[in-house]
């Protein structure tokens, strides 16, 4: 018995350099070997694992240590991307479908009219809601409602809520580790509740519209259902589908991310300097700064946009080094807001940071070039309004302020920030009485 243990152990150990080294034999060496009359260089550092990669060490710092930019600095490289995501929807498709798509989206949020119109409804829900959740621990979901409004007509309500739930479970299991089958988390998000039944409410949705047949068509998704290309073609159903699926994506979680990031953060620094009370309204009124609290809230949920976005380059350059068809980059624009060569202390939450424009490419939060945010001015707008109507007409705190944070599925609080909102009762001479609802 012994025998066998040290055989099987012998055989462990004496494999283990194999592992180590196995994706370098098989990628790196066939790559040099073709490469090795252009004297073409890929990027330095080690392949990690068979299959696994470097997931091990990427849980390490995330989950364990909690310090992600720990593990994406040791990897710093420069340069530019191209990206594809998914099959049919605009962070996919290239040339004339993607220009075609991105002008209706751009169109339907990005210009001044719409903009105004958007600004109007959200606003109405967004005061109502912060009348709701006066006294009460609140998470901000707020953003769901409005995407749902705005692209399919949803109405606020437990379908909706079980939506937001649906939605929260498949971007959980899009991320998790991706070993499709049953029992993991990937394979129950995709396979068994979520996708399936997102699927199911959204292909209802479409049928309906259908049949109604353009009596009512005033959100995206009506829009997707007119467009057509030079050939007067519509887009297919699942074109429709898979556009929805990844707007709302895209749209959502960021949105809310950001809305969540800047409320906390205002909060904490108005915080330091009392000893638990509620905001006042002279903390109120130092928060003279929504915009660049904006930009701050931007700033920091970028990280895990990038996270989950899979770049494959189609034989591109970077830099001086090659990269072989296929092989994926994840560009960590993270870093480039945590790096104190651009931005002074850059942990540090200054909103007068932003009385200085960034140096040029520093500030990336919406990304740029081709594939930037299509629905960066909608996100801009929805945080204004909430912020603004947040700041002048509420008081609020953490209610755990001394919570953790976690960084996967994405940066957040433990308990997801938790709030408690107030509302502050106006008196002739100003904001200066307090009460409740
Ligand atoms: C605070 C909120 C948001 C942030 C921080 C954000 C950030 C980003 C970033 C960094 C990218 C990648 C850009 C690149 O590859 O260079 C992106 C892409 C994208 N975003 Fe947003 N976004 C937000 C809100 C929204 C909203 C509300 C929508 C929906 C209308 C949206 C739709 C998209 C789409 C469709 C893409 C893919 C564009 C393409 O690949 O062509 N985003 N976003």
């Amino acid at each position: 018995m012994e025998i066998i243990i040290g055989v099987w152990l012998a055989l462990f150990l004496g494999s283990l350099p194999l592992l180590w080294w196995w994706n370098r034999l098989w990628y790196v060496t066939p790559f040099k070997v073709r490469q090795s009359t252009t004297g073409s260089t890929l990027p330095p550092g080690h392949m990690g694992l068979p299959f696994f990669g470097e997931m091990l060490n990427f849980l390490w710092y995330f989950k364990i240590l909690r310090c992600p930019d720990d593990f994406i600095n040791a990897k710093r490289r420069n340069g530019q991307i191209l990206d594809i995501v998914g099959p049919n929807s605009l962070v996919s498709v290239h040339g004339k479908s993607d220009s075609r798509l991105r002008s209706f989206v751009s169109n339907s949020f990005n210009r001044p009219d719409p903009l105004q119109r958007i600004a109007l409804h959200v606003q109405l829900r967004m005061v109502a809601a912060l009348q709701s959740w006066a006294q009460k621990v609140m998470h901000i979901l707020l953003m769901f409602e409005n995407i749902g409004k705005l692209f399919v007509s949803f109405e606020p309500g437990p379908h909706l809520n079980n939506m937001d739930k649906l939605f929260a479970g498949l971007v959980h299991g899009v991320r998790a580790y991706p070993l499709n089958f049953p029992g993991t988390s990937h394979h129950h998000a995709l396979q068994v509740v979520s996708l399936k039944k997102l699927v199911a409410i959204f292909l209802g949705e479409l049928e309906k519209k259908k049949k109604e047949n353009g009596v009512e068509m005033n959100d995206l998704m009506d829009g997707l259902m007119q467009i057509r290309d030079e050939e007067d073609n519509k887009l297919s159903d699942q074109e429709v589908l898979d556009n929805i699926f990844s707007l709302v994506i895209a749209g959502y979680e960021s949105t809310s991310l950001a809305s969540m990031w800047a409320v906390a953060e205002e909060d904490m620094v108005v915080s330091k300097n009392k000893s638990g009370d509620f905001i006042t309204s002279e903390d109120v009124s130092k928060m003279k700064y929504t915009n660049k609290t904006l930009g701050i809230g931007i700033m920091l949920v970028n990280h895990d946009q990038n996270i989950e976005s899979r770049f494959r380059l189609a034989q591109s350059m970077f830099i001086c080094y090659k990269i072989p068809k296929d092989w994926k980059i994840i560009v960590w624009l993270r870093y480039l807001h945590t790096n104190p060569e651009n931005f002074e202390d850059p942990m540090c939450f200054n909103p007068d940071r932003w009385n200085e424009p960034p140096r040029p490419g520093a500030f990336q939060a919406f990304g740029s070039g081709l594939r930037t945010c299509a629905g960066n001015m909608l996100a801009r707008t929805q945080l204004a309004l909430f912020l603004h109507h947040l700041s002048i007409g509420y008081k609020w705190e953490l209610f755990n302020p001394n919570a953790e944070m976690v960084y996967l599925p994405h940066p957040t609080l433990v308990d997801e920030v938790e709030i408690i909102f107030s509302k502050i009762y106006k008196t002739l001479v100003g904001y200066c009485v307090y009460g409740f609802d």
